[in-house]
């Protein structure tokens, strides 16, 4: 039988049985806490174009990470949407009581992710999306935070600037002091053991594409309501097959495709002392039948 203990992103005690099984449950659907994905790049590269893009296509499967900023809202930003739009002394406090998983002063102003930002995502049973500066993804490397780290390249410094300068939200000066940064962002993108992955932004849907496998998104699972159970490289999905009181049996619907998994799991909810992923404690799952 498998039997594991649930792991939290920030508490790493998971026990790990037959690969690296790390099962959630929220509001009553049973999911898994699939690795968050933090995504960083050069202001202008299409970091927020491709995020929302990956947001409208799988809208119950990824949730963005709404960051504390201490900058002025664009027009048709949104607090608590776009940005939790904040002042400097509150955020200072926030971040000196620990609120915050990491935090960085980028282009002349204070950003920073909250443990909450990612919670409220991990909570709704969704994977967490953080589009973050390098210097914010290299605290989330030296956090207890495991996640899949992206860069986005620009095709050229030219076309990085066009972008910037056609998006329209910033003055010269700030265009001028963001694309400073980006050389030096630029120059950390090879920084060993930061990134898994770069990706250059060029065709926005070729990148787009590239971004979705390597998150291993493909039509057949787009959206499905299924349960993810990642084991090694390979992903099982889960479906519930049916409930009881005090059992939820899960049926696996990838087949062969999964060799070390289990056709068959059987989720024990009277050890559930928890209500959300990440917070969960004690989640019991046993293998009914074995491959
Ligand atoms: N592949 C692309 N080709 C051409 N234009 C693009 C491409 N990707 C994004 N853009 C455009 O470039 C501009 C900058 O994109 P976006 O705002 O997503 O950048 P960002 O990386 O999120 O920037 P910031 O870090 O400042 O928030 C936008 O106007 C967007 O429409
Ligand atoms: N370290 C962090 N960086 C963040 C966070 N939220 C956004 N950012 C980065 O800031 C720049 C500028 O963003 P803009 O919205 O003002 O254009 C961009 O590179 C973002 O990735 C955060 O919480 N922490």
């Amino acid at each position: 039988a498998v039997v594991f203990l649930i792991d939290t992103p920030f508490v790493k005690q998971q026990r790990k049985i037959k690969g690296s099984e790390v099962v959630s449950w929220s509001k009553g659907v049973l999911g898994v806490a699939q690795k968050p994905v933090v995504i960083s790049g050069p202001s202008g590269v299409g970091k927020g174009t491709l995020i929302a893009k990956l947001m409208k296509e799988y809208p119950s499967k990824f949730g963005f990470s709404v960051s504390h900023t201490t900058r002025s809202p664009r027009v048709k930003e949104i607090d608590g949407v776009h940005y939790h739009f904040a002042g400097r002394s509150k955020m200072e406090q926030d971040i000196s009581e620990g609120e915050f998983l990491e935090f960085a002063h980028v282009h002349g102003n204070l950003y920073g992710t909250s443990i909450e930002a990612v919670e409220s995502v991990t909570d709704e049973g969704k994977r967490c999306i953080l589009d973050i500066d390098v210097q914010g993804a290299r605290s989330v490397r030296a956090s207890s935070l495991e996640a899949i780290f992206i860069f986005v390249c620009p095709p050229s410094f030219e076309e990085l600037e066009k972008r910037l300068r056609a998006r329209g939200t910033e003055t010269e000066e700030q265009i001028q002091k963001r694309l400073r940064n980006a050389r030096a962002e630029l120059d950390q993108s090879n920084s060993p053991g930061l990134f898994d992955h770069l990706l250059v932004n060029d065709n926005l849907e070729a990148c787009y594409e590239n971004l979705k496998k390597l998150l291993s998104l493909d039509d057949d699972h787009k959206d499905s309501d299924g349960c993810f159970i990642e084991d090694g490289k390979a992903t099982a999905c889960y479906s519930i097959m049916s409930k009881t009181e005090s059992e939820v049996f899960l049926q696996s619907e990838t087949g062969e495709v999964v060799k070390a998994a289990a056709n068959l799991l059987a989720v024990d909810l009277s050890s559930l002392t928890g209500g959300a992923p990440g917070r969960t404690r004690g989640l019991k799952i046993h293998s009914i039948n074995s491959i």
